[in-house]
């Protein structure tokens, strides 16, 4: 299937519904419901059934989707198969926190390098990943094109115009500085402040019903 006929909102959604299809699959299940799934990943059924009709899983009634297909075809389209390369910058204690928690185990994306401009974290490593000097992006960063940054705010803009230099294309953008990158490079901002926010927002205004 044209990967670029699924919608963006879709593609969002996969790596949750990967997650939890493969807990599925090892522990022996061959085949879920729509209202399990809705449930396990907190997304509607329908919003489900509307995304799968994309990947050509259609459920059938009373059987539910085929977890084998499934996860063949998201294997595939996040192309696990491959292992990305992931690099860190800013190893301090949000940094150091990603560095420790394993949450990429189940799939191929690895954080491999870690760089920091603190002398004193230089040659040691946080759950075996190592860090090196951010000076020495250049000789290490090799073919690593997708970076999570995790610097202060005032570092972001700079330390984002020597990444895209380097070939980087894709930032997880944890910092709170809105960074400017040319077309070809996609960042994504996660700002814990904003959702926090928000989700206070949505508790004030759209309080969710009790069933
Ligand atoms: N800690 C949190 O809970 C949290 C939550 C949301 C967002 N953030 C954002 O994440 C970023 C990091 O926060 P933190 O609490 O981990 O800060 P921190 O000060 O603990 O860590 C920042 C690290 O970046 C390193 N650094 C500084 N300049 C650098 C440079 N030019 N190149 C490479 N490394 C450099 C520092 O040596 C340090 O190790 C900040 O922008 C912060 O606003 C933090």
């Amino acid at each position: 299937m044209d990967q670029n006929k699924i919608p963006q909102a879709t593609a969002k959604r996969l790596p949750l519904y990967y997650r939890f299809l493969n807990n599925l699959n090892q522990q022996g299940k061959r085949r879920v419901s729509s209202k399990e799934l809705s449930e396990a990943v907190k997304v509607d059924s329908a919003t489900i059934r509307r995304d799968f009709s994309y990947f050509g899983a259609l459920g059938k009634k009373g059987y539910g989707y085929n977890v084998e297909y499934l996860l063949g075809f998201f294997r595939s389209t996040l192309d696990q198969h491959e292992v990305t390369e992931v690099a860190l910058i800013g190893a301090g204690n949000l940094g150091t926190a990603f560095l420790k928690y394993s949450f990429l185990k189940n799939n191929n994306i690895r954080i491999t390098k870690a760089f920091d401009a603190d002398s004193s974290k230089v040659g040691k490593d946080i759950d075996g990943v190592p860090i090196f000097h951010v000076s020495d992006l250049e000789e290490e960063l090799e073919n690593i094109r997708v970076v999570i940054l995790t610097v202060p705010a005032s570092e972001a803009e700079e330390i984002a115009e020597k990444l895209v230099n380097l070939g980087v294309n894709g930032i997880l953008n944890f910092t709170p500085a809105r960074i400017t990158v040319p077309s070809h490079v996609r960042v994504h901002h996660i700002d814990l402040a904003v959702e926090l926010q928000s989700l206070v927002y949505f508790l004030k205004h759209y309080p969710l019903e009790k069933e």
